[in-house]
C-alpha cells in the first residue's frame, strides 16, 4: 500500500485562457476543479493504476468538503483530519501557448491539537504501508522540521519514505535519510544554493543532496526529463510528448509512477518518465491511467548528456 501525506492540500481550480493581460478582465474558455496538493495527486495516480493507496490530509471548511467529495467520486480512500480552518484553493491559469501561471494560497493555520492529530493519523495508517509519500508545502503552524519528524517516525515503523517538498522543509528532512526525494530543477537549485543550467549541473546538485542525507534523488527536469541518482547507479530518462496541455501535477504523477514500479532502479525511472509525459498531455491535474501511458516513447540511459542545456535553467 502507498500512503500519502499532504499537510497542505488544495482545491485546484484551472482556467484555460487565450492569454493573460495584467489589469484586464480575462474570460476563461474552460474551468475545472480537481482535488489537489502533491500527495493527493500521488494517491490519485496510484489509484488510477489500480493500486491501493490511502491519502492522509487535513480538511476544513467548504473547500475541504468539496475536496473530500471529489476524492470520494474518484474512489480514493482518505484518512481525513478535520480542522477548524478552511482548506486553500489554488489557481492555475493555462494559456493557449502552453504557458501556465499558478497562484498557490498559504493555506490554513493548524493548531497544535490538529498537528498532533495529523501525526497520529499518519502513524495509525502507516502500519501496512510499503511507501509513505510526504508531499508539498507545510501549512502555517507546522515547524520546518515536521517532515524530518515524520520521516524518523515512519522509518521506525518500517516503511520507506518518498519526500517531495522544498526550501527549509526539505533541507531539515534530509538528515533523517528519506529513501527518495523528488525535487524539480528549481527546488534542486534552491537546495544547493546555486543555479543549474545543464543536465551535468543537475547531476552534481543531486549528488550533493544525497550527501546531505537523501538515499536517492529523482530529479524532475520538466521538458528535459528526469535523473535518478542512487547508490546503485545514475540514469537519465526522457519521453517524447505530442502535446503539452498542463504540467500541474506532472511531478506528482512521476513520483507515483516511480513508487508503483518499486521505487528504485531504471525500470522505476522509466515508469516515472512515462507517467510524467502522460500527465502533461492531460488537462488540469488529471492523473493518467495505464491506457494513457506510452512506454515506447520512453528512453532511459546511463549515458548522461552532461553538457545538455536545460530548456528552463533553474535558479
Ligand atoms: N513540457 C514538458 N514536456 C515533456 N515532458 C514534460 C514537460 N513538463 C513535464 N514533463 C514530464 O513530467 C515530469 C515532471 O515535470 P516537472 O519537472 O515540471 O515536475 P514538477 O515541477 O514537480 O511538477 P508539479 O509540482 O506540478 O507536480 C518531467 O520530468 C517530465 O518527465
Ligand atoms: O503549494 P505546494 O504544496 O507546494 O503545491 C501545491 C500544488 O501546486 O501542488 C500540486 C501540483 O504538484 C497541485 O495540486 C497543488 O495546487
Amino acid at each position: 500500500m502507498i500512503l500519502t501525506v499532504t499537510p497542505n492540500p488544495s482545491l485546484d481550480r484551472t482556467y484555460e485562457v487565450q492569454s493573460l493581460q495584467r489589469g484586464e478582465v480575462i474570460r476563461a474558455e474552460t474551468e475545472r476543479m480537481d482535488p489537489g496538493g502533491k500527495g493527493v495527486n500521488v494517491s490519485r495516480a496510484v489509484a488510477a493504476a489500480g493500486r491501493r493507496t490511502v491519502a492522509v490530509l487535513p480538511l476544513g471548511g467548504a473547500p475541504g468538503a468539496l475536496v473530500a467529495e471529489l476524492l470520494d467520486a474518484q474512489g480514493i480512500e482518505v484518512a481525513p483530519v478535520q480542522i477548524a480552518g478552511a482548506t486553500r484553493s489554488n489557481i492555475a491559469l493555462a494559456e493557449a501557448d502552453g504557458v501556465l501561471t499558478k497562484i498557490n494560497a498559504p493555506g490554513p493555520e493548524l493548531s497544535s491539537a490538529e498537528q498532533e492529530r495529523l501525526l497520529e493519523t499518519v502513524r495509525a495508517q502507516s502500519r501496512d504501508a510499503d511507501w509513505i509519500a510526504c508531499c508539498g508545502s507545510l501549512p502555517r503552524g507546522l515547524a520546518a522540521s515536521w517532515y524530518a519528524d515524520a520521516v524518523t517516525r515512519a522509518h521506525a515503523g518500517g516503511a520507506r519514505i518518498a519526500l517531495d517538498t522544498s526550501g527549509r522543509a526539505l533541507l531539515e528532512a534530509l538528515p533523517a535519510r528519506p529513501d527518495v526525494v523528488k525535487p524539480n530543477a528549481e527546488e534542486l537549485a534552491q537546495a544547493v544554493g546555486r543555479p543549474l543550467t545543464t543536465v551535468g549541473d543537475a547531476l552534481k546538485a543531486a549528488e550533493e543532496v544525497r550527501g546531505m542525507g537523501a538515499r536517492a534523488v529523482l530529479a524532475s527536469l520538466g521538458a528535459d526529463g528526469q535523473l535518478l541518482v542512487a547508490d546503485t547507479g545514475v540514469w537519465f530518462g526522457t519521453a517524447r510528448v505530442a502535446t503539452v496541455r498542463s504540467n500541474v501535477g506532472a511531478g506528482d504523477s512521476s513520483l507515483a509512477g516511480f513508487l508503483i514500479a518499486g521505487g528504485s532502479g531504471p525500470d522505476a525511472l522509466a515508469s516515472a518518465v512515462a507517467h510524467g509525459a502522460a500527465a502533461v498531455g492531460l488537462p488540469g491535474s488529471v492523473m493518467p491511467t495505464p491506457a494513457d501511458l506510452d512506454p515506447s516513447a520512453v528512453t532511459v540511459t546511463t549515458d548522461i548528456p552532461l553538457d545538455r542545456e536545460l530548456t528552463e535553467p533553474a535558479s
